[in-house]
């Protein structure tokens, strides 16, 4: 292993004393022979009680280089560091008794004014609160400098990207309602303090500060609500219980685990529940993931999202648990491969929630278009023009502005159907419905009232004007025939036009139209008749 900067080899051992003897005993060497080297640089205390352990340097390191003993990614454990020669410990933690605000949260640092001749030794009095392993390594002090600013850049950075994305998420939830981002924006929270807990950027915090420094449970906490809000979102957004059911019901029971680890938590500090925590994580995690798969598989676009957001993450939770057992040491990429995956998989996880929900409103709008347009000849449906009708009515009557129908239907159409067939009528019916609305201001209103029915609404129209839009439809289909698969049809209208009356109904007022329509129907067919309400008489022009 090098140390970057000075670009020497370490040359130190560490060895461990199973035991906690008095500090003056273990300084005077009575418990030298007792130490077993640890066979790497990783101090890895699992007890609880505090141990003793060692460095010793191979060769020197002289106080000109300003050395520093650095024990990298301590989290919530406490160290008290004896310098060679100095009777008494240097007390060291990132929250709580034996904060060092002169250096970043990246590691502990004790200062070695005297350097460190070769075969002299540091002991350290370690209280492990987390199982994860702690790096030692001497430093000279612009290299701690330098590290540290890089840390606090990187932590910055991806911290304050994961409260963005969480605040962004609680705003879409605040303005749609959509309960995904809510979780969203819980798992997020929950895992920057999980990260600010065991990172030690904790003490900044007021309130935290204190909570932390006196209980190591708090990180842990923060990490099961995680995983609960995580699991929640994750359900959610991939419609587990309607997509795979099995799938929802093993994710249930994990939850479920991870509540009575919770409990657990509230009981005792012991490390097996970190190790706990982490497998019911990786189940978890597993879960989530075969859901993906199997989503992905299904061509499930979320799932896609999912995947791309929860595998960096899936990856690291392998590498740390592995960390955790000690197969591996725990290298320092890590420290901001952690976070850095958390921050990206929840800004994955945000645009894929906007995308689903850009999916959803398409969906809808394409089913609300579907319900107002009708397919064959895109005027509105039967209950939409009614609504409009009815919304049209109450507007003319509260500005006292005037308005009328015009209601007209295909002479003889079943004739049409009959000697051509069902397609060439709906061909004359499309065609019709192309020249009448080409007549029309764009702010008529069209629709389909049965089939071969049109009702026309004409908003600020007296029945004068609307006798001659009408006449200007119907002489648009009689003007000349329709072309159809090479076949020339004559075709014509019936109409009917009505002007609304005072506080008269929507309903009431199109029976007056329909009463003019049959009056032409019965008058001979291809003409107008208005509906003439003082006279209480119909009008053929
Ligand atoms: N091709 C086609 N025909 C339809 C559609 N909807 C309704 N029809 C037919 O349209 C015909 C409507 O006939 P009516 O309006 O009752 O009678 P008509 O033959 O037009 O006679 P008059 O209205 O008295 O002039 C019926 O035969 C329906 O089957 C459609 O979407 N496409």
């Amino acid at each position: 292993m090098l140390v970057a900067g000075a670009l020497q080899a370490q040359s130190l051992e560490l060895s461990r004393l199973d035991d906690d003897p008095l500090p003056v005993q273990v300084l005077a060497g009575d418990y030298d022979d007792r130490f077993v080297p640890a066979g790497d640089l990783a101090v890895r205390e699992r007890s609880r009680s505090p141990r003793w352990w060692r460095l010793t340097a191979r060769s020197g390191y002289p106080a000109a280089g300003q050395p520093q003993l650095v024990l990298r990614t301590p989290h919530l454990n406490r160290v008290e560091v004896w310098q060679p020669q100095s009777p008494l410990p240097v007390p060291r933690a990132l929250v709580g008794a034996g904060i060092d605000r002169t250096t970043s949260t990246r590691a502990l640092v004790v200062p070695l004014p005297g350097g460190l001749a070769a075969g002299q030794s540091v002991y350290l009095r370690v209280q492990a609160l987390t199982p994860l392993p702690m790096t030692a390594a001497i430093e000279p002090l612009a290299v701690v400098h330098r590290k540290d600013m890089a840390h606090v850049a990187w932590r910055t950075a991806v911290l304050t990207t994961m409260a963005v994305v969480a605040v962004l998420a609680l705003g879409f939830w605040a303005g749609l309602g959509e309960r995904s981002y809510l979780l969203l924006c819980l798992t997020l929270i929950a895992q920057l303090l999980y990260l600010v807990c065991y990172g030690g950027e904790a003490r900044a915090i007021p309130g935290l500060a204190e909570l932390v420094g006196n209980d190591p449970r708090a990180g842990r906490m923060f990490g099961l609500i995680a995983v609960l809000a995580s699991n929640g979102f994750l359900a959610h957004y991939l419609s587990l219980r309607q997509t795979q059911p099995k799938l929802m019901r093993v994710l249930t029971a994990c939850n479920l685990l991870v509540a009575a680890l919770m409990l657990v938590t509230l009981t005792t500090v012991a490390p097996l529940v970190a190790v706990a925590a982490n497998v019911v994580l990786m189940v978890g995690l597993s879960i989530v993931m075969t859901a993906g798969v199997i989503g992905a598989w299904r061509r499930q676009r979320e799932a896609l999202f999912l995947l791309l957001s929860w595998t960096p993450m899936f990856a690291l939770t392998a590498l740390r648990m592995a960390g955790l057992v000690g197969w591996w040491g725990n290298p320092e990429w890590m420290d901001y491969a952690f976070p850095v995956g958390f921050a990206l998989g929840g800004l994955v996880l945000m645009i894929g929630l906007s995308d689903k929900l850009q999916q959803l409103r398409r969906d809808r709008d394409q089913a609300s278009r579907q319900a107002t347009y009708d397919a064959l000849t895109g005027a509105m449906t039967r209950p939409a023009i009614e609504a409009r009708l009815k919304a049209a009515v109450e507007s003319a009557h509260k500005s006292r502005r005037p308005l009328s129908v015009v209601f007209f239907d295909v002479d003889h159409f079943k004739r049409i159907n009959d000697e051509h067939g069902h397609l060439v009528g709906d061909q004359t019916l499309r065609i019709i419905a192309l020249r009448t609305r080409n007549r029309l201001r764009t702010y008529d209103l069209f629709g389909r009232y049965g089939g071969d029915e049109i009702l026309v609404v004409l908003p600020d129209t007296q029945l004068r004007e609307a006798l001659g839009v009408a006449e200007n439809l119907r002489s648009s289909v009689n003007c000349r025939p329709l072309s159809i698969d090479g076949r020339l049809l004559a075709a014509s209208l019936s109409v009917g036009v009505a002007e609304l009356m005072h506080e008269e109904t929507a309903e009431h007022l199109l029976e007056r139209a329909d009463a003019a329509l049959y009056a032409s129907k019965s008058g001979g067919r291809d003409r107008v008749t208005g509906h003439q309400a003082s006279r209480a008489k119909e009008l053929v022009h």
